[in-house]
């Protein structure tokens, strides 16, 4: 019978990986990709009122805030230092319509938001979608004619909810609704409006997920919604076109790119930042999140340790930053307070 240590050496020779994994100094050593606070970008959700932190019961672990709760929970945010926040507004049924237009309302929920959170803790970026859905009475990010999102009405007004987010201190303008030649329309009417400092984070890439479920629920759409949004978010089959849709977006103006969802889009963050070189950031959307959490309560895995996982590996996969509802709590973690 042969030697079988022997065997192994003439199959590998005197090539041996797990020589550099053998001791948690080794391993520290040799690590490519590190996660710290300055990846996390943290979105919340805002209700109209005061004195309101209500539980999303898809998203355990994750609020819906007035705004002056929000302030406190952002200046912790701040204190551990996450730099940026991502505000979602849920609001009143009475205030939505067909067309959305309480985005077109300067004091609308979004906006006292950020002027509020600018004012008491002004050292945290704060990022801003111009997305209808929030404010439309079906749910869909755009104007709806007949069962038609109509593209180039949506983007004027989108560029006019853009200008007052700017001027209630928004940091960064996301948009995310995906309608064509809305980076271009935004950053125009931007500069036009004095806000040649505000910045764009396009929604390069987002896709028609079935992972936004929990979101709806937490910002009241998802009864709301009629059909899908497939006409105008990315089919998950496609990685081209995704490609071609975020190059668009880079030639309008676009500061930093996004992909949402997450994780089952990591090829598209690699081939992003590949291609352009732009600060590229992952959405890790609330049905990723609320995956972790199920499998966790469930005793199926360790959530914490796989929520950990998840972010380095979107740092691994090429990615500057990630949004995550897990943020505080990571945050928390990373600085020995957890
Ligand atoms: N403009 C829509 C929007 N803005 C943020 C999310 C999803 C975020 C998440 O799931 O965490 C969505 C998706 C949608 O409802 O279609």
């Amino acid at each position: 019978m042969q030697d079988k240590t022997h065997l192994v050496d003439e199959i590998t020779g005197h090539r041996r990986m797990r020589r550099n994994r053998k001791a948690d100094w080794t391993r520290r050593l040799v690590q490519e990709n590190h996660l710290t606070v300055d990846d996390l970008i943290w979105p919340i959700f805002l209700v109209p009122g005061t004195n309101i932190c209500e539980p999303i019961p898809a998203m355990p672990g994750v609020n819906r805030m007035s705004v002056d709760v929000a302030v406190e929970a952002v200046r912790e945010a701040a204190d551990l230092g996450i730099p940026a926040i991502a505000t979602f507004p849920n609001i009143e049924m009475e205030l939505r319509d067909e067309t959305g237009s309480n985005a077109l309302e300067a004091s609308n929920l979004i906006n006292a938001a950020t002027r509020a959170i600018k004012k008491a803790v002004p050292n945290i970026g704060v990022i801003t979608d111009v997305a209808l859905d929030p404010f439309t009475s079906h749910g869909h990010d755009g104007i709806l004619r007949g069962d038609e999102i109509v593209n180039d009405e949506t983007v004027e007004q989108v560029v006019q909810a853009a200008i007052l987010q700017a001027e209630a201190g928004s940091d960064i303008i996301a948009p995310s609704e995906m309608m064509d030649g809305r980076i271009g329309a935004i950053r125009k009417g931007l500069d036009a409006a004095g806000f040649q400092n505000v910045g764009i984070m396009a929604y390069a890439t987002k896709f028609a997920s079935g992972c936004y479920g929990p979101y709806r629920e937490a910002i009241s759409t998802g009864g709301l919604l009629k059909g899908d949004k497939k006409s105008y978010y990315i089919d998950p089959a496609n990685g081209t076109e995704a490609v071609r849709d975020a190059a668009l977006d880079v030639e309008e103006g676009a500061d930093m790119l996004m992909v949402k969802p997450g994780l089952p889009y990591l090829d598209i963050c690699w081939r992003l930042k590949e291609t352009f070189g732009l600060p590229t950031f992952a959405y890790q959307v609330s049905g990723e999140y609320s995956m972790i959490k199920a499998a966790a309560a469930n005793g199926w895995i360790d959530g914490d340790r796989v929520a950990m996982e998840t972010l380095l590996c979107f740092k691994r996969a090429g990615c500057d930053g990630i949004l995550t509802y897990f943020a505080v709590d990571v945050a928390r973690k990373l600085a020995g307070k957890a």
